[in-house]
């Protein structure tokens, strides 16, 4: 009997030193530096330059990288335009997909593929996309978009991209450990899209834009929207348990939960968690997370024996919506963090670059005669 890998499972297809997962101890760690401490210690922008340098950056290579980015967070004229002539009520996904395939058109470096030509895209997409992001949403809202700023930080800039008003600065550290938790995870979904793009030699928006289609699956980054949409139906903390039991006993999967390669707790969703908690706090305990930690106990209690415990999508919600983002704009909060690690990712692996090419056993007919349409049945 021939072995199938059925969706890639512990398939090695290449080497990487960017990072490095445990399912069943719960680890994740980048550059060997484990994601508790760049939460703690980093930033977005420090977590993007290490793995894209592939080394912890010095101050100066920091304060170029951040520079760059600032004087790259202006989008065209012409992406505006389009962005704003996009029809109402889509999608953020969709529209964040056609505007990263537009900025392409609009790059006159679009189609260099060379390490030095990526790695400049990369750069600017890196510091667009939070621009991008925010004024899909203005937009959406038939709101004026509202110019970057170049004296916040990448965190703190979104926030203040999306409502206009300055973040205080407990808000845009909390968005800043929120995306220095979503900037990388070795070969996912979206990461192995990027990858196998890259790998027949195109072009980095190409790479891009194919990678947010898959992220915007709900198996995968748009598990963060259906968690909310779970919470919203379940509507009070009392009723979560009742809620859960019945669709555990029904076999239907909970969103937020289980994972292609943790067996264990996401240690992401430990770190998230604890945010969410503190962000309940504030004002009395939030019904979502209340909500949360029922589902939480159930799911470990009735699934945790099959592998199944809370991912990266299951509290990242609560902590977004406290700062004002809505759920629709979740995926593309996790877009504007993976960018870096999609980038880092195809730039490692077109270094040696090999085209991706996996094959299926044939299980059709064989030796089957063509038959004209007029003789068909
Ligand atoms: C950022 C990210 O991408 S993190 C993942 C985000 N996705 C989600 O949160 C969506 C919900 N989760 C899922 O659909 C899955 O857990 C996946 C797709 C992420 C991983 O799934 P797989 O590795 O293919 O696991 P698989 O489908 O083989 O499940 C193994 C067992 O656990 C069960 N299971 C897996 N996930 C869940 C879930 N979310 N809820 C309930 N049961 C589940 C399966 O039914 C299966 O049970 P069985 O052995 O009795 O048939
Ligand atoms: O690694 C995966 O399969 C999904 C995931 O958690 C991520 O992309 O952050």
């Amino acid at each position: 009997m021939t072995n199938i890998a059925k969706g890639l499972e512990g398939v090695l297809f290449t080497e990487s030193k960017l990072t490095f997962i445990n399912g069943t101890e719960g680890i994740l760690t980048h550059l060997g530096i484990p994601i508790q401490e760049w939460a703690e210690n980093s930033t977005f922008e420090e977590l993007s330059l290490a793995l894209l340098n592939g080394h912890l950056p010095t101050a100066a290579e920091l304060a170029a990288f951040d520079a760059e980015l600032k004087a790259n967070r202006a989008i065209p004229e012409a992406l505006i335009s389009v962005i704003q002539a996009m029809p109402k009520g889509i999608h953020p996904m969709q529209a964040l997909r056609t505007a990263v395939s537009y900025l392409g058109l609009l790059d006159p470096q679009a189609e260099d593929t060379s390490p030095e030509g990526r790695r400049a895209i990369a750069t600017r997409m890196i510091a667009q996309f939070a621009t991008i992001i925010a004024a899909i949403n203005r937009a959406q809202d038939g709101q004026a978009i509202v110019a970057p700023r170049m004296d916040l930080t990448h965190a703190g800039n979104y926030l203040y991209m999306l409502s206009g008003k300055e973040p205080t600065a407990e808000q845009a550290r909390l968005f800043d450990i929120a995306l220095v938790l979503h900037v990388d995870h070795g070969m996912n979904a979206s990461t192995f899209t990027a990858i196998a793009t890259a790998s027949t030699l195109s072009d980095m928006y190409s790479c891009i834009t194919s990678a947010i289609g898959a992220l915007k699956g709900p198996l995968h980054g748009g598990a963060n929207e259906a968690v909310m949409d779970m919470l919203d139906e379940v509507g009070t903390p009392d009723k979560a348990e009742a809620y859960i039991t019945k669709k555990l006993d029904n076999k239907e999967k909970i969103m937020g939960v289980g994972h292609r390669v943790y067996k264990y707790f996401d240690p992401r969703s430990r770190v998230l968690r604890d945010y969410a908690e503190h962000v309940a706090n504030k004002e009395g305990k939030s019904n979502y997370y209340q909500i949360l930690e029922t589902i939480e106990k159930v799911v470990v209690d009735r699934i945790g024996a099959k592998g199944i415990y809370p991912n990266v999508d299951f509290y990242s919600g609560t902590v977004y919506s406290d700062l004002g983002i809505k759920k629709e704009f979740f995926t593309p909060i996790f877009a504007l963090a993976r960018i870096s690690g999609w980038c880092a990712s195809v730039i490692e692996y077109t270094r040696d670059n090999r085209l991706l090419r996996p094959d299926a056993v044939y299980t059709g007919e064989r030796d089957a005669k063509y038959v004209k349409l007029q003789d068909r049945g």
